[in-house]
């Protein structure tokens, strides 16, 4: 489809062959990326392609390298040889040139990260879009690093079969002078691949990509049995075009607009580098661009041939430039463009009337939380379509559902005229609501489908009991329970994952594990979960191990697992070396994990670095940018970033106020604070909550304003102050010297909370300072 509409285009698309091998960690470290919406290319774009990769497997002298020469002439892939690779960093003398040679030399196995970044290294400064990865993977953490951080699978995977006796002749006739070629290291090396590597040919075996060659016999019979493997990819291995999965031109942005003089097609880029909330998106996958749709356009002013383009003027490339800071922002921009070109050619009169189209522009709103590009979006879906096309109008739900637009998203979901005809738009507002964390509200719209006669499906399990656990009610969760055995779901690895977590939450850690021993056919998420859950009990030694059983069965513990653990990091040597593994597995750049990064370097006072993971992150969300303002709450700095999230779209929420504010009262910012406190309801909607008004009083009684403190409470608040607003207030008669309205202030909190004693001891010391004497004793006496 994308190659047919790309040829009778011939645009479009433009982009440096560097900007291409740039990764992603480039990006961050201040590579400027460019990407052009361009209308002139020489060639045809011929769809983006993944790169055709093939493994090569085989002990050593089995006939790897020789063999692959031979495919190299014949194909043209280019060779990549993960033992060249590594005693090049041996010539080269580079700071893991010793550590090699000493593993070579020995027959072991270099760590994977070395090995991945290297090969990885090679893979995107390539113009090539098809290789030879030969010697690799050695070891199943070689395959499941590869396919972390490069991303991707191989295609074909060659194992060369031979019997030992005959690759320790081989071996031992190479004659090219390398130090691991002598009978003491290729005995171990023969042993080592026993071990490590039979499980990658038995793993590849089992996924169907494996070739199995008797690698006995001359070279060219051998050639022989490798010819016809590649036979059928012929098509596939003539396209030169290289196509990095994770350059920055695959990563930004969500959407390319191709436009000719003739018609305007938007080509939408699924969302695989963007974070989801599912932690099942750890594996990632490149992915092709996908050719969303083509529209042509009918020409209003009726040009010569009929057609327009949807832009003003005849565009020339407009380059984004991204900036290390800039990543968010610039998603923003592009879907902005998209949806004002939309609006542009509405208020033409031209009707967009695809599904797919607002659903992929919507499910980016929701990516990027921007409501107010998704209200933008609603305007320009047409009314039928919101009624009949579920896939858009639940969108759209969930959207305005996370947002905290609970009226729209009803208001959305009552036109639904199939909304009883399956769970698919109740999925949408349950999870909107569990992923804004209005679990009562999930849980009554669950309740609410079983009245309206709506069977729950698999999906919905999981985001009730997410729900569920956020409220932490076993009776219920125990209750979904039953209903989702009952439907038939009490084997399913999704649904028990879910359920894991639902009881861990809710406190039952025994029946969370007893829930994990039932899974069958455990996947990582289930793995995770249980580690997950264990870390939030504390119960560290149970942690440790179900990491041991992890890292026996090969998986390693995910984002959302990391992230619990750094939350839990009590020194910042252990934070550092945490952080170090986190680099070098390359999940730095994962939401959740650069999040948890932040609050443990503010947890450790190290400011600087916080600001350092932030200002380095691809991706931010609403919890990175409270935690980095909550990191400045004694930094006037704290600000900057509130402007910059301001400016950035994206909407603050209630804990995005409460940093703001008792950043303004710590540091004496009173008419900051005021602006804020005001800026909170009247711009964003946000009611003032009782934490907002503790914050208010704090502002003012620490500037010493206690009347505007006293009044905020009993003029301000529409509800009863508690412990906190009034503990404030309290203070600062401490600080100011006041003992008349301190006086107040105490005789509330003693009716609150009557067991505190800093409060009595708050007063005593209020009294003393007003040589109140007899006071002082007064509420001694009280205490005893
Ligand atoms: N089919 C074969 N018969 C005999 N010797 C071979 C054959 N294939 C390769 N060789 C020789 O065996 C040695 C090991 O081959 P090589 O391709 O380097 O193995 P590996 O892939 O394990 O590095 C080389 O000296 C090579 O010339
Ligand atoms: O992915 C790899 C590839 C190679 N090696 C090391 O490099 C040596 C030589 O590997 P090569 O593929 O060059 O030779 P082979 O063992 O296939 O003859 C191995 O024994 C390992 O010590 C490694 O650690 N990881």
């Amino acid at each position: 489809m994308w190659r047919r509409v790309a040829s009778s285009l011939s645009p479009i698309i433009s982009s440096s062959p560097s900007s291409r091998s740039l990764s992603r960690n480039q990006a961050a470290f201040g590579l400027i990326i460019r990407e052009s919406f361009a209308t002139e290319i020489s060639k045809p774009e011929e769809g983006a392609k993944s790169p055709f990769i093939t493994f090569v497997l085989g002990g050593p002298g089995s006939g790897k390298g020789t063999q692959c020469e031979k495919i190299v002439e014949t194909f043209g892939l280019t060779h990549l040889s993960a033992g060249d690779l590594l005693r090049r960093e041996i010539a080269m003398h580079t700071k893991n040139g010793d550590m090699i040679l000493n593993l070579i030399k020995d027959g072991k196995i270099v760590p994977s990260e070395v090995t991945v970044k290297l090969l990885q290294k090679e893979l995107e400064s390539s113009n090539s879009s098809k290789f030879l990865i030969d010697g690799f993977p050695r070891t199943e953490e070689n395959r499941v690093a590869f396919e972390r951080i490069v991303g991707a699978d191989p295609d074909v995977v060659l194992f060369f079969d031979c019997p030992e006796e005959e690759m320790v002749t081989r071996v031992l006739n190479r004659n090219q002078g390398r130090v691991d070629d002598n009978i003491t290291t290729m005995k171990k090396r023969l042993k080592i691949f026993e071990a490590l590597n039979r499980p990658v040919i038995d793993y590849y075996k089992n996924k169907g990509k494996l070739y199995t060659i008797n690698a006995v016999g001359t070279v060219d019979d051998i050639f022989k049995q490798v010819l016809p493997i590649f036979t059928p990819f012929q098509e596939q291995l003539k396209q030169s075009r290289h196509v990095n999965p994770k350059s920055p031109l695959l990563c930004f942005p969500p959407f390319i607009i191709l436009r000719t003089e003739k018609m305007v097609s938007i080509v939408y880029r699924p969302s695989f580098c963007y974070p989801t909330i599912s932690s099942s998106s750890m594996k990632k996958k490149p992915r092709h661009y996908e050719q969303l749709k083509l529209k042509q356009i009918q020409d209003n002013n009726n040009n010569n041939n009929g057609f327009t383009s949807l832009s003003l003027s005849k565009p020339s490339p407009t380059p984004i430039l991204v900036g290390k800071q800039s990543t968010q922002r610039t998603k923003l921009e592009a879907l902005d463009s998209v949806i004002t070109e939309l609006e542009t050619s509405a208020r033409k009169g031209i009707t967009i009337t695809e599904p797919e189209i607002f659903a992929s522009l919507l499910e980016t709103c929701y990516t990027l939380r921007s409501i107010h590009h998704g209200a933008r979006v609603h305007r320009l879906i047409p009314a039928y379509l919101l009624r009949n096309n579920l896939g858009v109008s639940s969108k759209l739900v969930r959207l305005y559902a996370s947002c905290g637009y609970a009226e729209v998203a009803h208001e959305v979901f009552d036109q639904m005229s199939k909304r009883k005809s399956s769970a698919f738009a109740w999925n949408s507002l349950i999870s909107g609501y569990a992923e804004s964390a209005q679990y009562e509200d999930a849980m009554a719209i669950y309740f609410q489908m079983a009245e309206d006669g709506v069977k729950p499906d698999r999906f919905t399990f999981p985001r009730v009991l997410k729900a569920c656990g956020g409220i932490g009610s076993i009776q219920i969760g125990e209750a979904i329970h039953r209903d989702l055995v009952k439907e038939g779901f009490g084997y399913d690895v999704y649904v028990l994952n879910a359920l894991v977590d639902m009881y861990a939450k809710c406190g039952d850690i025994v029946k969370a594990k007893s829930v994990f021993d039932m899974i069958p056919h455990k996947d990582y998420v289930s793995w995770n979960s249980m580690l997950t859950s264990y870390l939030h009990h504390g119960l560290l030694h149970e942690a440790v191990h179900i990491f041991r059983l992890m890292v026996r069965d090969g998986v390693e513990p995910d984002k959302v697992a990391i992230s619990s653990v750094l939350a839990r990091v009590l020194s910042l040597k252990h934070g550092r070396q945490l952080h170090g593994w986190v680099i070098r597995r390359g999940m730095e750049c994962e939401l959740s994990v650069a999040n948890a990064l932040i609050v443990l370097y503010s947890k450790m006072g190290q400011l600087s670095q916080a600001c350092f993971v932030f200002d380095q992150m691809l991706e931010r969300d609403i919890v990175s940018w409270n935690a980095i303002i909550s990191a400045h709450s004694k930094d006037s700095n704290g600000l900057k970033y509130f402007e910059e999230m301001q400016r950035a779209d994206v909407r603050p929420d209630v804990i995005t106020f409460v940093s703001v504010l008792s950043l303004c009262a710590n540091t004496g910012m009173v008419e900051d604070g005021e602006r804020l406190f005001s800026l909170m309801s009247k711009e964003y909607g946000i009611n003032p909550k009782m934490e907002h008004y503790a914050c208010m009083v704090n502002l003012y009684g620490r500037a010493g304003m206690m009347q505007e403190a006293y009044s905020m409470i009993v003029r301000e608040m529409g509800f009863e102050a508690g412990p906190t607003v009034w503990g404030a207030l309290l203070y600062a008669c401490y600080i100011h010297g006041n003992a008349d309205i301190g006086e107040v202030a105490a005789q509330r909190l003693f009716e609150l909370e009557p067991d505190n004693e800093h409060n009595f001891e708050l007063l005593m010391r209020i009294y003393s300072k007003a040589k109140r004497i007899q006071d002082v004793e007064r509420v001694r006496q009280m205490m005893l």
